[in-house]
């Protein structure tokens, strides 16, 4: 495969890091923003300071806002959020490249994987996911970060990667791609919930048991999809999963610990510009884990407490008060 300019749509945190990544070693960039104002900052002053502030970013990094005009990219990297990208991928025309699909989180009412959503709307095109544990900032910042590179063609995903990969950014491959998006996507939730134990006040012990269980329920849900155990204790799964339930710098975390200081979700949400995918990933995942026939406690958790029907205390409690089981069901 010859690839000569890697495309990236989305001019959020994470579409502008990889598109960083991407540039920093003098390779060209284009990058679509839905917002006016993205594409202005990045073309006259190479920074973004609505998305990722205090980054100066590559010369090499070109912002556009048609879509179209990533149409002779070579490798497109997808990174609108899950709820819009159906949407967004659907008003582009932008050939065959392989879309690498960057976005965590299922799609409200279909269900579905972003792979699911782009074979829809792109039938037959190249597909390959990238996930793992990468806060935006510290990848833009050129700190070092492995990632899962997920792709059914073993040949196309070891070139993908091999494209993508540089000095500290490092991809490791696998061949299963609904691994990868299944933890990219119930990490997002159980962040949430760890967050919620930081904002009341519940103690590190109680961090790692929910860590702990919520990776039995990623497990339990993600083998029901067909996904692999080890893609879920991998980077895309339980990597992330430590990642973003260990910091505020989650935006995830950060809707969770608003939660748990007492705060509506609906507040926590309003006028916000960052996506907090967990938020909308919720309700569809319990609604999935319904239909997959698997408990997943922690995820019907953050959901009435994002709904607002519960308070921390008796989320809590009701959790902790489930009859007794054997760890590894
Ligand atoms: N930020 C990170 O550290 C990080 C890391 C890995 C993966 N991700 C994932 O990348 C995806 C994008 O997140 P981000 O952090 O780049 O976003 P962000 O929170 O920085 O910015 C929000 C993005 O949403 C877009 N948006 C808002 N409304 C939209 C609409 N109606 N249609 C299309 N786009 C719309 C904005 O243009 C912007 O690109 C998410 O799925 C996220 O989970 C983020
Ligand atoms: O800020 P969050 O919670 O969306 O997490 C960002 C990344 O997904 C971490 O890998």
């Amino acid at each position: 495969m010859t690839m000569e300019k890697i495309g990236v749509i989305g001019g959020g945190a994470w579409g502008t890091a990889l598109a960083q990544t991407a540039a920093s070693e003098g390779e060209p960039v284009l990058i679509w923003a839905r917002e006016g104002e993205v594409v202005r900052a990045i073309n006259d002053h190479c920074e973004n300071p609505l998305f990722l502030p205090n980054v100066p970013l590559s010369r090499k990094i070109r912002a556009t806002s048609q879509l179209d005009d990533l149409a002779d990219c070579d490798a497109i990297l997808v990174v609108a959020p899950a709820q819009h990208m159906r949407e967004t991928l659907g008003s582009a025309s932008i050939g065959f490249a392989p879309l690498i699909l960057c976005a965590k989180g299922i799609e409200a009412g279909s269900k579905k994987l972003m792979s699911e959503v782009a074979a829809e709307v792109y039938p037959g095109a190249p597909i390959a996911v990238l996930s793992g544990p990468t806060f935006a900032h510290e990848v833009a910042k050129g700190l070092p970060a492995a990632v899962t590179l997920a792709c059914e063609d073993a040949e196309l995903g070891a070139s993908i990667a091999q494209r993508l990969a540089r000095p500290n950014f490092r991809p490791y491959l696998s061949s299963d791609v609904v691994g990868a998006e299944i933890g990219g996507a119930v990490k997002n939730v159980l962040a949430i919930a760890c967050g919620v134990v930081e904002g009341r006040g519940l103690g590190q012990n109680a961090r790692a048991a929910l860590i702990s269980r919520g990776f039995a329920e990623m497990t339990r849900f993600g083998l029901a999809r067909g996904a692999q155990a080890e893609t879920l204790a991998g980077l895309s799964g339980l990597g992330d999963l430590v990642l973003t339930c260990s910091s505020v710098n989650s935006r995830n975390f950060s809707l969770g610990k608003g939660l748990g200081e007492g705060k509506s979700a609906e507040d926590l949400l309003a006028d916000r510009a960052t996506v907090a995918e967990g938020a909308f990933t919720a309700p569809v995942l319990r609604e999935a884990a319904v239909d997959a026939g698997v408990e997943m406690p922690i995820t019907e958790a953050v959901c009435a407490l994002i709904d607002g029907h519960v308070s921390v205390d008796f989320a809590v409690e009701a959790l902790m008060a489930r009859p007794l089981k054997s760890e590894v069901r």
